[in-house]
């Protein structure tokens, strides 16, 4: 029978060039597995082979004592001459057909993969256990001579292992920092997710590597047991659309209550107009830029914003994303006009690489530009045509991909999570006659994500529940909660005596918005699901 298939969870790449002046290596792996790593590979570039087989092998007893299976990196000479557990080997190392007829049957083989033909390479040869998927990253650890893949390049890897049983780690830069991120961006399209972490420096440059350890493990194996999507509360049973709605209308009374900061990177078209429906809303604005204050904003509660209509701040949303990822704040992302030009749909790329967005909002044409269809166009920053022909389909797709909430604007609108996608019809005319009424969804959208967070973590849930969630709460209900206020806000403005034209429309907005109840929602909402 064979042996058990090793548990990849948290993968340590040893690195003693990196250990912290004066700690003993042998010290420090052994708080290493204290802290929970659970499988080994030492990797020295450098060292003499009687050196290396010395280490080698005290390292295979230590590891041992700990259940934890010992690999080599590259040296097949070292792995025989110590009987390790296995090794791992580098697209130019010696090939894995000869590695395997060279190793004791059952050893444990592992190949670096940079792109999805050398994964598909692997899983024909069908002889490697686990792939090691890098760089995520960048590192400082290891000379890389194949790009840095980022989050989004590694779902398309992790595709073609969907079908088999051969195992996946990624490495390369990988930190406590950004370790949620890379959890929950890593992952197929149809949900094949890692099976392991691999690390070096996170762990061997630390002082104390058993709390390093103990806290990734922690971060890992929460995220294993949280369910596809990581946003949107799992339901018991799916809820009816009159749930939906009564969970969006007393969202309301969180924002009057928490009047969550909404901090909105947003353009210089409609930054003012944002700002005034948030506080008609009852939130709190801030429409700040810089990079630098970016930390600091991001440990204040609520949400985040980023609408890159001019495109003018983006090393401000680069950073706003990271800090709003570390402090499990959520993120709308509205890609405005990502349709018309290559520099938006790379900057978009780029943004979304950096930072795991909670909802993703756009009109019919980005939403097409963003999942790669030519149904339909875009013109400028609005949307050609009547839409797609199975909005469904499109958004279930991308909300899979990206692994957060789609909420698409139009005459209709829709919002899925990857697995329930909701049809909502209310919404006056005269919204598609002001500038910004998409980025005041966006607004909308973060203002209830930020209340909606803020009220789930009114009873702090025990730290393994909020470890493996990059922004706790519901943000289906969120982005629902967003979109009808603004669309019944709407409708009942342009119901208004005064309202004449645009001009009178857009102050009445603001009012309707500011004297919205629940039970103005709950009574004229237009929600199905689809
Ligand atoms: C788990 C894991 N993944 C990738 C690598 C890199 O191996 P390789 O491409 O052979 O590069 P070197 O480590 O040999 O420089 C790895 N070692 N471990
Ligand atoms: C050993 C190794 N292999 C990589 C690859 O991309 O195949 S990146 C890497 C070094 C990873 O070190 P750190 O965790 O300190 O970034
Ligand atoms: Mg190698």
């Amino acid at each position: 029978m064979s042996s058990p298939s090793p548990d990849y969870t948290l993968y340590l790449v040893t690195g003693r060039e990196l250990l912290p002046p004066g700690k003993d290596y042998y010290e420090s792996l052994n708080e290493s597995l204290e802290g929970g790593v659970t499988i080994v590979q030492i990797r020295e570039k450098n060292t003499d082979t009687r050196e290396f087989l010395e280490i080698a092998k005290r390292s295979k007893e230590i590891c041992h004592r700990y259940g934890v299976p010992l690999l080599i990196n590259d040296r097949i000479d070292i792995a025989l001459a110590m009987n390790a557990d296995g090794i791992h080997i580098g697209q130019s190392d010696m090939p894995i057909e000869i590695a395997r007829k060279l190793l004791p049957a059952g050893s444990i083989i592992g190949v670096s993969v940079n792109t999805p033909a050398e994964a598909e390479e692997v899983v024909k040869g069908g002889l490697a256990d686990y792939v090691g998927i890098g760089a995520l990253w960048a590192t400082n650890s290891k000379k890389l001579t194949s790009p840095v893949l980022g989050i989004r390049g590694v779902g398309p890897i992790l595709q073609t292992l969907e079908k088999t049983s051969i195992k996946a780690v990624a490495i390369g830069g990988i930190k406590s920092s950004n370790l949620l991120r890379s959890l929950h961006g890593a992952v197929s399209p149809n949900g094949r997710a890692l099976d392991g972490i691999a690390v070096v420096s996170e762990i061997v440059s630390s002082h104390q590597p058993s709390v390093v350890a103990q806290r990734l493990c922690q971060i890992i194996r929460a995220s294993k047991d949280q369910p596809f999507n990581l946003f949107s509360r799992i339901y018991a049973e799916p809820p009816t659309a009159q749930v939906l709605v009564d969970s969006a209308a007393h969202l309301l009374r969180s924002v009057k209550e928490y009047r969550p900061l909404v901090h909105q990177i947003t353009n210089n078209v409609t930054i003012n107009q944002l700002a005034n429906a948030t506080l008609a809303l009852g939130a709190s604005p801030i429409m700040a830029t810089s990079p630098h204050e970016m930390e600091d904003l991001a440990k204040i509660p609520g949400a985040l914003l980023i609408n890159f209509g001019t495109i003018s701040d983006k090393e401000g949303m680069l950073a706003a994303g990271h800090y709003a990822n570390l402090e499990r704040k959520p993120i709308v992302f509205d890609p405005v006009g990502i349709g018309a030009t290559a520099y938006r749909r790379t900057t978009a790329n780029e943004l979304l690489n950096t930072w795991q967005a909670a909802v993703i909002k756009g009109n019919a044409g980005e939403i097409a530009s963003l999942i790669g269809s030519n149904e339909v166009k875009s013109h400028g920053v609005d949307s050609l045509g009547s839409g797609f022909s199975s909005p469904k389909e499109i958004l279930c797709a991308l909300a899979k991909r990206e692994r957060c909430i789609i909420v698409m604007t139009g005459e209709t609108d829709y919002i899925s999570d990857g697995n329930l996608t909701v049809k909502l019809s209310n919404g006056s005319a005269l919204l598609g006659d002001i500038t910004g009424s998409g980025c005041l969804a966006g607004s909308t959208v973060a203002t209830f994500c930020g209340a909606e967070n803020k009220r789930s973590k009114r009873s702090e849930p025990s730290s393994g529940e909020v470890e493996g969630i990059l922004a706790a709460g519901d943000m289906f209900v969120g982005a629902i909660a967003g979109v009808l206020t603004l669309t019944i806000a709407s409708e009942l403005a342009a119901q208004r005596p005064e309202v004449h034209g645009t001009g009178t429309f857009l102050s009445a907005l603001i009012d309707e918005l500011y004297n919205l109840t629940p039970e103005k929602i709950i009574q004229r909402a237009k929600l199905e699901v689809v």
